[in-house]
């Protein structure tokens, strides 16, 4: 077994559920069969449509949701926020990181006070997948190499009492090294080889992603738009978690 695969915490690819509505998502979901037990992602796009009500709807078919927010407000906005977000009953949640370390141990107490028996991991976003150093440089005035930058935010969440980050798989296996082995690393910008890469920038394959010590991934337009996927996930799944040689 490769290194990177003693470090993968999440066999299932993280779907994510980028609809406009809640039929929609009914329809995608429903290809899957009433017996699967699915790891998606409901975020801004899907959420503010269909509203806590989706959520809800697809724990109870037992799925587990990561809930993507990205909180970022005030201390106490958002210790409230993430008070409603842990009675959702989600597995994960997101707050932005470079809303400092106070608002992430807000975010964290509200986990902590909302939830009943189990809290929802708190993640913190780095530097979204989409970001190039380039821009960093140019647009956020941060110098120095993107990477460092993530490593710096990286340890500044789990300082603030984050559960891990969300990063690219480029940075994976530096955050592994910088923070506890256990420290999550959750990567979007994942695409199967010859895939349109769409708006993001800092891009690896379902099993580079593997390799470079991802503890899960997230995928979103190569299995939702794909013409079959079932088959798209199926494969996707295959290549993360290294047992095929195909080409991905
Ligand atoms: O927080 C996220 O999930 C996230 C962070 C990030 O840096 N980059 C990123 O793409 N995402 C999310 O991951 C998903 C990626 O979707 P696709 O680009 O379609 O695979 C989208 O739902 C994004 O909102």
């Amino acid at each position: 077994m490769k290194e990177g695969n003693n470090m993968r915490q999440q066999v299932r690819p993280i779907i994510a559920l980028d609809f406009p509505d809640a039929a929609t998502t009914r329809q995608f979901l429903a290809q899957f069969g009433q017996d699967s037990h699915l790891f998606v992602k409901v975020g801004m796009e899907l959420f503010y449509a269909a509203g806590p009500d989706i959520v809800r709807e697809i724990t109870a078919a037992g799925h587990d949701v990561f809930l993507d927010l990205k909180l970022h407000d005030i201390p106490h906005t958002v210790e409230m926020g993430m008070r409603s977000i842990a009675r959702l009953g989600v597995t994960m949640t997101t707050t932005h990181i470079s809303g400092g370390s106070a608002m992430m141990q807000a975010a964290r107490a509200g986990l902590d006070a909302g939830a009943g028996s189990k809290r929802p991991l708190l993640l913190g976003i780095t530097q979204l997948t989409s970001t190039s150093e380039d821009q960093m440089h140019s647009e956020q005035h941060i110098p120095g190499s993107l990477q460092a930058d993530v490593l710096h935010r990286a340890q500044l969440a789990q300082a603030s009492g984050c559960d891990g980050v969300v990063c690219s798989a480029m940075e994976a296996s530096a955050v592994l090294g910088a923070t506890n082995p256990d420290f999550l690393r959750i990567t979007p910008g994942i695409r199967p080889a010859n895939a349109a890469a769409n708006d993001q920038v800092r891009v690896v394959t379902p099993a580079q992603a593997g390799q470079l010590g991802s503890s899960g991934i997230v995928v979103g337009r190569p299995i939702t738009q794909a013409a079959d996927p079932v088959a798209a996930y199926a494969q996707i799944k295959r290549s993360w978690n290294g047992d095929t040689n195909d080409i991905d």
